[in-house]
């Protein structure tokens, strides 16, 4: 089954458009979803979430239609943002009263393990809150509800190595099981390289690929060479730098001609975030 199974989705703002987001996450998988500043993460979150008002578009949520059951899926979704900034001079413990109110399947037991788990303390005051306290009290919400589904955006980015990297080892054991599954935005890459299945990459509100991690970055080559090497296949790169030595660029691998004698290797998911960005920077001529 589909956790996630995203068609055609198109959104206006007046200097901003997603167009034709479609990808799908099966069930029990973690998939990244990775752009530069404005690409349109949030912007998708938000619709897949019907926080935003979509133009066009088809969204099923655990093999239902997001338009037509929205409070029932609403159960089964945990969803965090980065930053949180609501109620901010009540206690933590306040604001969860109200909340869980909201969920059928609330567990206490579990809030209090992540509570604890995270070193987060119900007496405290929501704005007494590091960014990285804020992101865990909002994990910690998502996540005692029994919610099959999670969607958070940028939900490393306010942590510490160390909390980063406890927070990844929960998300593997989240989808042990195989019944939760969960998609989150960020663009620390090395966070996607140790712990996603999946990556979708959305560049100016369209999705460049979706696919499994290994084939996405395997879509791609990472290649250097000499000055006169680059005039072969500068007509193909997605983007490159040059140096004193030559060139070092992104290609995609079917554009690439292994005759050539141009060195290749399967770039990071860093390399190709790094030169997609700066497609279309380089005069060619
Ligand atoms: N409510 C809105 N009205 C008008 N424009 C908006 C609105 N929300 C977002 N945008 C625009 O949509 C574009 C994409 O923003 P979005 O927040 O989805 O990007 P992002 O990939 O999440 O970026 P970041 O990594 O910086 O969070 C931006 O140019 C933003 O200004």
């Amino acid at each position: 089954m589909q956790a996630l199974d995203i068609r055609n989705v198109n959104k206006k703002f007046p200097s901003f458009e997603l167009k034709d987001v479609s990808f799908q996450l099966e069930k029990g998988y973690i998939m990244g979803f990775i752009g530069v500043n404005g690409a349109g993460k949030t912007t998708t979150i938000k619709s897949i979430l019907n926080m935003t008002h979509i133009d066009s578009g088809e969204i099923h949520i655990l093999g239902k239609s997001m338009a037509e059951h929205e409070l029932e899926l609403k159960q089964e979704i945990g969803f965090a943002f980065g930053s949180i900034d609501f109620y901010t001079r009540s206690k933590i413990k306040t604001l969860t009263d109200t909340i869980k109110k909201f969920y059928q399947n609330w567990d206490d037991q579990i809030y209090s393990n992540y509570m604890r788990r995270f070193k987060l303390d119900e007496n405290k005051k929501i704005a007494d809150l590091s960014t990285g306290m804020k992101v865990k009290y909002s994990l910690a919400l998502a996540l005692s509800h029994g919610a099959k589904l999670l969607i958070l955006d940028e939900p490393t980015s306010g942590l510490d190595p160390a909390s980063r990297d406890d927070l990844l080892d929960l998300f593997q054991e989240l989808i042990a099981e195989g019944e939760v599954s969960i998609l989150f935005s960020t663009h620390i890459t090395s966070d996607l390289e140790k712990c996603a299945d999946f990556i979708t990459f959305i560049a100016n509100g369209q999705i460049v690929l979706s696919g499994e991690k290994e084939e996405f970055k395997e879509a791609y080559l990472l290649v250097n060479g000499s000055k006169s090497q680059l005039e072969q296949v500068k007509d193909q790169m997605i983007s490159y730098k040059t140096n004193s030595f030559g060139f070092t660029g992104l290609i995609q691998a079917n554009d690439f001609d292994p005759s050539s004698g141009i060195k290749a290797a399967t770039p990071s998911l860093e390399d190709i975030l790094i030169y997609y960005t700066k497609k279309g920077e380089n005069i060619h001529g």
